[in-house]
């Protein structure tokens, strides 16, 4: 197998080499830069001394085309869509980690990213990567839209509820916390050392780009899910994700059966880890790994039911469930080249 990464010198391309230089099924993979062309990798990211030694490549889409079977676009909304046409023409598959081919309505896209949707023909074409949760055999599929981080963590969470139809849908809550790679590499005020160590922020309230991706996706669950409430934190974390989603249970439930929906829904999914009754993962359980550790709760008092997610952003977020989704496509093992142990402590 022969695998090509664009946007390589990025968080999500770093992650994505730590995973594929190990990845049995694959023999070569070449890494390349828009703006790097014929640097050293080493340069930005010392740690790979002695381990990759290639210089990056520039971005030639027949060149690629000649060498690999299948390409990563870890690059930011926008260039993805202008990238990915041309790598699919040239025969390749894509698996793009942008927000570019989510979304089914280019004018979701266009209100949200506040950029111009890719072309329409690839946008229907896509197929949405959630995994677990897939509807069609990726083995046919030519371009796969890796789910976004939050949506990734929140849609684990809230999937065997919405199917089986036990919260009232309007009344979902998502209240989401991420790490600072979440952001990519370029620093900005946002993440800035002094402005974030010991700090909590907010942000992108009511504005951010996930909603559509997530209320998409519940909405095709479950037509009555209409509008989602979901608030994004930044803590001073390098990765990890925590979700924590409220609603309304629509019957009598108790615990038990909550666990044991939970404990059915992913009992063939290796990566999706339900905790124990009263045991609540947090982030650095999953740190550098591809799982999701999942935990519900339910308040007798409020009737309400509470959903933990904990993902790595970097991981399960992004890379992690990108090679999951290559495996899929090749028809090998899912967990091939990603059963690393969680970094602890
Ligand atoms: N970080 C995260 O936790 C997650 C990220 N994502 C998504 O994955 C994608 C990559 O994210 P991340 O790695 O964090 O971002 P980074 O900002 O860390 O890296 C993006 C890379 O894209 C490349 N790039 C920039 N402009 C261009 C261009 N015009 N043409 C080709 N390549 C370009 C850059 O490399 P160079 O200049 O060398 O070409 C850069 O290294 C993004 O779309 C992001 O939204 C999704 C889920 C989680
Ligand atoms: C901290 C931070 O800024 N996180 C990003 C995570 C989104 C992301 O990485 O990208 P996609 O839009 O491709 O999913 C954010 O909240 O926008």
């Amino acid at each position: 197998m022969k695998v090509a990464i664009i946007g390589s010198t990025g968080y999500g391309g770093v992650e994505l080499i730590r995973i594929l230089q190990q990845h049995p099924a694959v023999s070569l993979y070449t890494n390349h830069s828009s703006s790097q062309d014929g640097s050293l990798l080493t340069e930005g990211y010392p740690h790979l001394q002695s381990i990759i030694d290639q210089p990056l490549q520039a971005i030639d889409t027949k060149k690629i085309a000649s060498e690999a079977d299948l390409v990563f676009t870890a690059t930011p909304s926008g260039i993805s869509a202008k990238l990915v046409p041309e790598l699919l023409k040239e025969g390749l598959k894509v698996i793009d980690l942008s927000g570019d081919y989510r979304l089914k309505n280019s004018k979701d896209y266009e209100q949200w990213y506040n950029k111009e949707a890719g072309d329409e023909h690839w946008l229907h074409e896509a197929v949405y990567g959630l995994t677990e949760w897939l509807e069609t055999d990726l083995k046919d599929a030519k371009l796969v839209a890796n789910p976004g981080c939050y949506p990734t963590a929140a849609l684990l969470g809230l999937a065997p509820l919405i199917k089986d139809r036990l919260i009232d849908e309007k009344t979902i809550i998502i209240d989401a916390k991420t790490g600072v790679t979440g952001a990519g590499k370029n620093p900005s005020p946002m993440t800035h050392f002094s402005e974030m160590n010991d700090n909590l922020k907010i942000y992108k309230v009511n504005k951010h780009q996930h909603i559509p991706e997530i209320e998409q996706v519940l909405t095709s669950w479950d037509a009555a899910v209409g509008a989602i409430t979901f608030s994004t934190h930044l803590l001073p974390m390098t990765r990890g994700i925590m979700t924590t989603m409220y609603a309304n249970a629509t019957e009598e439930v108790n615990i038990d059966q909550l666990h044991n929906l939970y404990k059915e829904s992913y009992k063939d999914d290796y990566f999706v880890r339900i905790r124990e009754k009263g045991i609540f993962p947090s982030t650095k359980e999953v740190y550098g790994s591809n799982f999701c550790d999942i935990s519900i709760a339910y308040d007798e008092r409020t009737n309400r039911i509470m959903i933990v997610s904990v993902i790595d952003n970097l991981m399960k977020g992004a890379s992690g469930q990108a090679v999951q989704n290559m495996n899929k496509m090749l028809g090998m093992e899912e967990t091939m080249g990603l059963e690393f142990v969680p970094v602890f402590p």
